[in-house]
């Protein structure tokens, strides 16, 4: 559980266009860290690097090493899948499976990974994801009922339990709370603080109250221009970034002048 993340020298393409350039940066693990910029420089697509979720588009690919528990993800004969499932990844939109149980929703990633278990550890397994995702005591009383049936923000939190009940070392997440109301966006923000203590958090937003509130370092990427690559120009501590940050574009972005 809970691995650090060290970025060198990764470039990320959509086939001839270089959408992010040379980003080399360290991410300790249990902590929290935010990815800030204007849109459309590369926030989403570094994020999708980080569990190899980038090369499932036609053309796409990167280069570079990205380390996750001294394994390069893109070494060779690195399988995807496995590095997914070390690395997990939380949406802007709750997807639950709508189909199935809350039940079956926790497990879900399991069963896809063909685990067999004994229903008692299933039991326990569902129990503990849901706990660790702070919807246990909403949930508890209706686990065979659709996951679908949950308000957003329920349903944001199952897609987390799911997401842990794989037990990753990372957990990404791009924009977790862009679709959900205020008090919602607290309970997952609340739950991205706890979930440090087990889990390294990579997660983008456009909110920066909410980078400020929920990270322990924040990522500002930039873009010069149309056309242009996006580039990592500032990676510091929270409160030094929001404060008292060395690049004018992360000033002018985080104080509203432009973005
Ligand atoms: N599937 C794709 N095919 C080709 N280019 C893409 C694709 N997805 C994104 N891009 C391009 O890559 C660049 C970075 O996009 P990305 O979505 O990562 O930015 P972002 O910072 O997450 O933006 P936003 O804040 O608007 O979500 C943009 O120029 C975008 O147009």
């Amino acid at each position: 559980m809970s691995k650090s993340i060290d970025v060198k020298d990764l470039n990320i393409y959509y086939g001839d266009f270089l959408a992010v350039k040379d980003v080399d940066v360290f991410i300790e693990p249990r902590s929290v860290t935010a990815l800030i910029g204007p849109s459309g420089c590369g926030k989403s697509t570094f994020l999708r690097s980080l569990n190899r979720m980038h090369e499932v588009i036609p053309g796409a690919y990167c280069q570079g090493n990205v380390t996750i528990d001294e394994q390069n993800i893109y070494g060779k004969g690195v399988d995807p899948v496995q590095v997914r499932r070390k690395v997990g990844m939380v949406f802007q939109k709750p997807n639950p499976f709508p189909t199935m149980s809350i039940y079956e929703n926790v497990i879900a990633g399991q069963r896809l990974n063909n685990r067999r278990m004994k229903k008692s550890d299933s039991d326990d397994l569902v129990e503990s994801s849901l706990r660790g995702a702070n919807l246990w005591n909403e949930v508890k009383d209706r686990l065979d009922k659709p996951g679908s049936g949950l308000s957003g923000g329920q349903q944001q939190r199952l897609c987390i339990a799911r997401t842990i009940a794989v037990k990753p070392d990372v957990v990404l997440m791009d924009e977790p709370c862009s679709a959900l109301d205020p008090i919602s966006t607290l309970a997952v923000e609340d739950l991205i603080g706890e979930l440090k203590e087990n889990y390294t958090i990579v997660i983008v937003t456009h909110n920066m109250q909410q980078a400020a509130r929920v990270s322990d370092k924040t990522g500002f990427f930039n873009i010069e221009g149309t056309g242009k690559p996006g580039q990592l120009v500032e990676f510091d501590d929270t409160t030094k970034v929001f404060n008292n940050p060395t690049q004018k574009a992360t000033e002018d972005y985080i104080s509203g002048r432009f973005g």
